[in-house]
């Protein structure tokens, strides 16, 4: 597993990691979650002992990656900025980390046919599409079985295919009982994939949770009713907050039978009444609000009708 305790990285005046304790586990995909800049390539960098931290400590399996004395069998990662020589083929490049790691030679059609490119393993990685360079960084990231694997941003770029086959590898490690530790930028895509979530956000873990906790915790349940009378209809649910979303109202605060009742009891015609939960890049983007660092221009629901 991975272990941080008071993790903190500053670069110059700026803070990139600021006292995160972690822990992520084995047999789970844990997704690793933030906006652009929040710390995560940072956080990652320092697991595998390419950044050293400015105080604190971070352990994979009980050790520094430093003191690891088989590093690419303990852990594997993809990195954002993984170097391809674009001259060598797939196949060599496998053998070179196979051989600098003590890696049996046969682990290299092992890992090729694995993530699929066994058919064009004798192709220079300068000719791959970026889908195909990311299974290769994934074949690397597993050439030495390790229990620990760290993907970075593993899906950007991929078409969803590609996407699809990241989210069924990664589910296929966590049930063999490694531990998964996979960064994104985008909600939808860790919804789909992780079974635990650790958001961050400028530098710190603004959520440790359970996926399914996270829901719990931050979205937000509405109801959402068609009625041809809306003003009626706001007067009978005075204890509701209410906002417009085109022809219908979006009801926070009271359950779809308590609506329906209230409404019926004030003689309210309902053409529609459904309970609808924000979706998880809502609660997203409410939880790292104050943590973005550059904002597009929103808008706010139209008023009520008095
Ligand atoms: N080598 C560096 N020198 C100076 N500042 C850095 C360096 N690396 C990262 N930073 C800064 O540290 C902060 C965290 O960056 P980091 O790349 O870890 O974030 P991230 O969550 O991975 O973001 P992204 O999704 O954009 O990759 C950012 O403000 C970034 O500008």
């Amino acid at each position: 597993m991975i272990e941080a305790n008071s993790l903190t990285k500053h670069y110059d005046d700026a803070v990139a990691v600021d006292g995160i304790d972690l822990v992520v586990r084995p047999g789970y995909v844990t997704g690793f979650l933030g906006p652009n800049g929040a710390g995560k390539s940072t956080t990652m960098r320092m697991i595998l002992g390419l950044d050293r931290p400015t105080s604190g400590t971070v352990t994979v399996n009980g050790r520094s990656y430093t003191e690891l004395a088989a590093p690419l069998r303990e852990v594997g990662a993809l990195l954002e900025a993984n170097a391809l020589h674009p001259g060598r083929t797939a196949r060599h490049h496998l053998r070179q980390l196979a051989t600098s790691n003590r890696i049996p030679a046969s682990r290299v059609d092992e890992v090729l046919d694995l993530v699929g490119l066994s058919d064009v393993a004798d192709r220079r990685a300068g000719t791959f599409s970026l889908g195909m360079g990311q299974r290769l960084g994934i074949a690397g990231a597993l050439i030495g079985d390790p229990a620990v694997v760290v993907l970075d941003e593993p899906v950007n770029g991929l078409d969803p295919e590609g996407i699809r086959w990241v989210r069924s590898l990664a589910r296929r490690l966590a049930d063999e009982g490694r531990t998964v530790f996979i960064s994104s930028h985008l909600m939808s895509e860790m919804a789909l994939m992780a079974d635990h979530l650790v958001v961050v956000g400028r530098g710190r873990i603004l959520a440790d949770c359970s996926m399914e906790q996270f829901m719990q915790d931050h979205a937000t349940s509405t109801v959402r009713v068609r009625t041809p009378d809306p003003a009626a209809a706001a007067h009978a649910l005075p204890r509701a907050e209410l906002a417009r979303e085109g022809d219908a109202l979006v009801v926070r605060g009271m359950g779809a039978a308590e609506i329906g009742d209230a409404l019926f009891g004030a003689g309210v015609r309902v053409h529609e009444l459904a309970p609808q939960r924000s979706s998880l890049e809502d609660a997203f983007m409410t939880l790292t609000a104050d943590a973005v660092q550059f904002h597009a221009a929103s808008h706010t629901p139209e008023d009520v009708p008095a």
